[in-house]
């Protein structure tokens, strides 16, 4: 018998049958079925149908782990195509008309069972020759990009429900309460944006929205559900009173639909604040919770006063959905515990769609075993979340196997060298004030940089990667099976660079890369060569669409055993006498895109890794390279989502920026690059990065963002985005003109740099070298026009 943290709530639980359910589940499939079927079908080797049944294949298979893992309550609807906010999108009848021009032959009335609907649906995702694709965003500070639905003022609403009935009378052959799991009304309308020179806030719609939610609701009520869920993540950010009435309005409008199932409200990625009161109020039935490590607490403190809690079904997100640890079961039991003594029913789930996070940790053949016993993949939380509910029902007796072998592995890890290293917690306690310190002021360093590397005005560069070419990772697929020796694949990798840098000399860019051909991801790139971090074979997490990325897991403290960039840079820089920009991924993105410890404060991590990073920096210098880029795409992006966690996160990132590039003698140009984001609430801490240039995402928002810098008095160089690479089109000499005319009307053009917004590894070299052409020909003009 088992001697945890036993709760004296617990025994209360006798009795009450304590649910198992979940949000969500990966949706690419066990081998990325869903991923090369839609890329097959994009591509036009297969039809419609072909994509649609590996579809049925992979939801089958989803419904059966589901089913064979002992959840009680199936959720259904969070499969997806192509990405779930879209969906919502189609089955409200958010279409923006531009779509029905795009994609004349759909039937107006077509859904999603029509050919002619799945062609409208993908021009959303993806754009048309013509029409660009829906906005991609990240959905909220996580690493998933969601389409970003557009609305007129005069939008109007239509219900679509053919996918979700149909997935939920798939799912209903399972035998179990099915529930369905849907972007609710106010999360849909927040994460909208007004489009025709609409400046209004989506929010205003709701009065239109909401019926097309009711008669969903009664739809589903009709195909025998008793539970729906409507997720509402956007009420655990700061929401302003006009926004908590919206909220109040939206659920006691919905919970008034006579024939309708129970409405079960789910938050997650924080906690709740005032909008607990206000959707209990409304008369919601049920309320998902997030309460895991961080959360928990404030989450508990929230609920405890609500007066009509005990009426309430709460789900509690016991386990963390967005991590990779095996949950603490004992606390865990200890927080469903002290719920169960506030409302009459409790069930549990993770705390959110497991969506981010892979599939399977037994599956990883090539882990650490130490470390592979800490970890827990969706499989393995879809375990927790059933132990723990039986726990709750029948008391820890039930699982005191279950809760003895998770002490043991919870007290190996607290133990585990690897966890702990002593050389690197003394390196990160000493440093210093100085250490975030560059030698010179700007001004300075600047005159040194120019001298040193002569560059034109207006000089033109590019972010780092080239197209990832099919020839290129076939070489790295082989290289990994063991079918291309090490040597060849060095090879392999040299000629693509000897390519890259051939055409951008022969197009005339001045500062130039070395194209991260090498590269399977820029974050793993690194991961896989730092100590104290784990990288997977099959961990793959759905980023957008059909794209992937495979998430390190840093599971102790980080050291660099070696160099991990330098042979190839200095292998590029040895091909050419033009200037060669190194290229490294930054802390706070290599701490963003990886899943981090739950045992060390992350600020501690970034340090850590700031340090590597640092010693990485220091070897290019030594290795005589003059510009060293430092990207961090992912710095606003992980942004706290309530503003009072912003400062003390901003603090850290800042630091450890600084920490990785302030080594450098003022003659070395510290580079940085972000993207994937609006910048306008962090100018300030991009200022005090200190970077000497700063390229920036810019096209798609007309420059906006160079007005903003100017008028934050932005004191250093500038590259705004002049070529959008999230499009496949090629902007054109002129345009690349205007915007360039655009940036220098707002900063000196002696601060100006010309680049495209983000890397090219996602596109063809059809695009590409046209591009540069154009980018390279503005500058040419402009420079001989300043001249003149
Ligand atoms: C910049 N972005 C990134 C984010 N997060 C990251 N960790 N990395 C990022 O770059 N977040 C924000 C954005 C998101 N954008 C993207 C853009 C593109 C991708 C993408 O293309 N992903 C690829 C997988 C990339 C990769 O890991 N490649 C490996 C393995 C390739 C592979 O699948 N090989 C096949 C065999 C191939 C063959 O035979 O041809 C296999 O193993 O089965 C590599 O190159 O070695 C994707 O395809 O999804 C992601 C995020
Ligand atoms: N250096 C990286 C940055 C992407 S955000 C690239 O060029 O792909
Ligand atoms: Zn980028």
């Amino acid at each position: 018998m088992t001697t945890t943290h036993p709760s004296p709530l617990l025994s209360r639980s006798a009795g009450r049958t304590v649910l198992a359910t979940a949000y969500g589940y990966p949706r690419q499939g066990r081998d990325r079925e869903l991923k090369r079927g839609q890329e097959r079908y994009w591509r036009g080797d297969t039809s419609i149908d072909e994509l649609l049944t590996i579809a049925t294949q992979v939801r089958a298979q989803r419904l059966e782990t589901l089913t064979s893992a002992g959840l009680d309550e199936l959720p259904v609807g969070d499969f997806s195509l192509y990405d779930h906010v879209l969906d919502t999108a189609w089955l409200v009848g958010a279409i923006p008309p531009r779509f029905d021009r795009a994609v004349p032959d759909a039937d107006p009335a077509s859904t999603h069972t029509a050919e002619g609907g799945w062609q409208r649906y993908f021009a959303m995702a993806r754009g048309t020759g013509d029409e660009p694709p829906l906005e991609m965003t990240k959905w909220f500070d996580t690493n998933y990009h969601y389409l970003v639905p557009e609305l007129s003022g005069s939008a109007t609403f239509r219900l679509d429900p053919s996918k979700l009935l149909a997935e939920v009378a798939e799912a209903q052959r399972y035998g179990r309460p099915v529930r369905p799991v849907i972007v609710g009304p106010v999360t849909f309308l927040s994460l909208a944006k007004s489009v025709d020179g609409d400046d209004f806030d989506p929010l205003a719609l709701l009065d239109r929205l909401l019926p097309v939610y009711a008669e969903l609701l009664t739809q589903l009520a009709d195909a025998g559900i008793a539970w729906v869920q409507l997720d509402e993540p956007i009420a655990v950010t700061d929401l302003s009173p006009a926004q908590l009435q919206y909220l109040a309005r939206a659920y006691a409008t919905l919970t008034a639909v006579e024939r309708r199932p129970k409405i079960l409200v789910g938050s997650y990625f924080g906690h709740l604040g005032e909008a607990a009161a206000t959707l209990v109020d409304a008369g919601i039935d049920g309320l998902g919770v997030e309460l895991t490590r961080d959360t928990a607490s404030a989450t508990v403190a929230e609920l405890a006063v609500l007066p009509r809690l005990r009426e309430l079904r709460v789900i509690a997100g016991l386990v963390d959905g967005r991590n990779v640890w095996r949950t603490d079961l004992a606390a865990a039991l200890a927080t469903g515990g002290t719920l169960l003594g506030l409302a009459d029913q409790v069930d549990v789930a993770p705390s959110c769609s497991l969506l981010h996070v892979p599939h399977d940790a037994s599956r990883e053949n090539d882990l650490d075993p130490e470390v592979a016993a800490w970890l827990a993949f969706a499989d393995q939380k879809l375990a927790e979340v059933v132990t723990l509910a039986r726990g709750l029902s029948s008391g820890t007796e039930a699982i005191a196997a279950e809760l003895e072998a998770n002490q043991a592995v919870l007290a190996q890890r607290a133990a585990s060298s690897i966890t702990r290293n002593r050389a690197v917690r003394d390196r990160a306690a000493a440093v210093s004030a100085d250490d975030l310190r560059r030698r010179s002021a700007y001004p300075e360093r600047a005159r040194r940089q120019h001298e040193r590397l002569a560059l034109p005005a207006l000089p033109t560069t590019t972010i780092g990667s080239f197209p990832q070419t099919a020839e290129i990772r076939r070489a790295r697929a082989a290289y990994r099976a063991g079918n291309l020796a090490s040597e060849d694949y060095q090879a392999a990798m040299r000629t693509e660079i000897d390519r890259v840098i051939a055409l951008q000399t022969e197009i005339g860019v001045d500062l130039l890369v070395h194209g991260e051909a090498e590269r399977n991801d820029m974050v793993q790139y690194f991961a896989e060569q730092l100590d104290g971090i784990v990288t997977t074979e099959y961990g793959w997490v759905q980023s957008y669409g059909s794209r992937c990325v495979r998430p390190p897991i840093i599971a102790g403290d980080i050291t660099r055993p070696a160099p991990m960039t330098v042979e190839w840079t200095s292998y590029a820089q040895s091909r050419t006498t033009r200037p060669m920009k190194g290229m490294l991924t930054g802390p706070v993105t290599m701490l963003a895109w990886s899943f981090v410890r739950d045992d060390l404060p992350v600020a501690e991590t970034a340090r850590q890794m700031a340090l590597a990073l640092r010693d990485e920096v220091n070897d290019l210098e030594a290795a005589g390279v003059a510009a060293i880029q430092v990207d961090e795409p992912a710095l606003r992006e992980t942004l706290p989502l309530r503003t009072g966690d912003r400062p003390d996160y901003l603090r850290w990132a800042v630091d450890a920026f600084r920490l990785s590039t302030a080594g450098v003698t003022d003659e070395t140009q510290i580079h940085t690059h972000m993207c994937y984001a609006e910048f306008g609430d962090i100018l300030q801490a991009i200022i005090e990065l200190d970077a000497d240039v700063i390229s920036l995402e810019a096209a798609r928002s007309r420059m906006e963002v160079v007005g903003e810098l100017a008028e934050a008095g932005y004191p250093r160089e500038v590259g705004p985005g002049v070529w959008d690479i999230h499009a496949p089109r090629v902007p054109s000499t002129e345009e690349i003109l205007g915007s360039v005319r655009l940036a220098c009307a707002q900063l000196p053009a002696q601060r100006i740099w010309i680049n495209p917004d983000c890397g090219l590894k996602t596109r063809g070299y059809a695009e590409v070298e046209p591009a540069l052409r154009h980018l390279v020909a503005a500058a040419q003009q402009l420079r001989t026009e300043m001249v003149g």
